[in-house]
């Protein structure tokens, strides 16, 4: 991959919950407009790498944390960057929905004002980011509704809304299909191969198929460490390691 590929990277990053070292010497690249899957064994370090790059441990006063981490180049922790204007321009997406206790409208509309876009531009953004995150026609008469009323499925499809809406570059998603029943995850996996025309996305997954279905690349890890990247057909047809091809053929995990 050649810089000009690379949207989001880590190199030679380490982070330790106290004394216990949960990523080891991680380097890895995302590319721009691709679709990235995290895969490995429940407990490898797969949600604490997502979420350094959205500076989601900055709050916790026992991480440390070595190595970089690359915005198009720019260091999102030393440079002049704060945590709330990474957040902005790298959304992230949970696996269980989280919707405010607001309407729907308002789920959207308060990262608009805390971002401080004017409001007359307001409504046209939140209605674009629902049509854009495919749950407009089924919420469109009804935007003052409570957003805990809907269902599971479309509760992800507007928290993926919620980030759309402040136009990020990169989307960080954390097995967002993990509570969802088959109809919602193949909703989202649309919605997903949708969006990378206009983002960068990391998916978090268990799902084999998941990751088969949606992802261009494939980052397998294991117990805090790389083990292998490479173009998802790769990864699950050709592993170079062995550790990968039993991990990938579910002989652990
Ligand atoms: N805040 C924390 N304090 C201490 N240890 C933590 C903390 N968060 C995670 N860990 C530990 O770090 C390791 C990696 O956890 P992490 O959630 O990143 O793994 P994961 O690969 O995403 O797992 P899963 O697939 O089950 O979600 C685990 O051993 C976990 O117990």
């Amino acid at each position: 991959m050649n810089e000009e590929q690379i949207k989001l990277a880590a190199t030679a990053a380490n982070l330790w919950f106290g004394r216990k070292q949960v990523l080891k010497n991680v380097s890895v690249a995302f590319p721009k407009n691709k679709i990235t899957a995290l895969i490995g064994p429940s407990g490898c370090g797969k949600s604490t790498l997502l979420r350094c790059f959205n500076r989601m441990h900055d709050l916790s006063n026992d991480v440390t944390i070595e190595g970089k981490f690359l915005l198009e180049g720019e260091d999102l922790y030393k440079g002049s960057l704060s945590a709330t204007e990474v957040r902005r321009r790298i959304g992230m997406v949970f696996q269980q929905a989280n919707p405010f206790p607001k309407s729907i409208y308002e789920n959207i509309n308060y990262g608009l004002k805390i971002n401080d876009i004017p409001k007359e531009e307001r409504q046209e953004i939140i209605e674009h980011a629902l049509k854009e995150s495919y749950i407009w026609d089924e919420v469109k008469d009804d935007l003052q509704k409570p957003a805990t009323r809907l269902s599971g499925g479309q509760q992800q499809r507007l928290c993926i809304a919620r980030a759309v809406a402040l136009r990020p570059e990169v989307i960080l998603m954390d097995e967002p299909c993990s509570a969802l029943d088959p109809i919602s995850t193949s909703k989202i996996e649309e919605l997903i191969l949708k969006l990378k025309k206009d983002y960068t996305i990391v998916i978090v997954t268990h799902n084999m198929q998941q990751a088969q279905r949606v992802a261009d690349q494939t980052v397998f890890m294991y117990l805090g460490e790389i083990i292998e990247a490479g173009d998802t057909s790769q990864i699950f047809d050709e592993p170079g390691m062995e550790l990968t091809k039993n991990y990938v053929q579910g002989h652990f995990g």
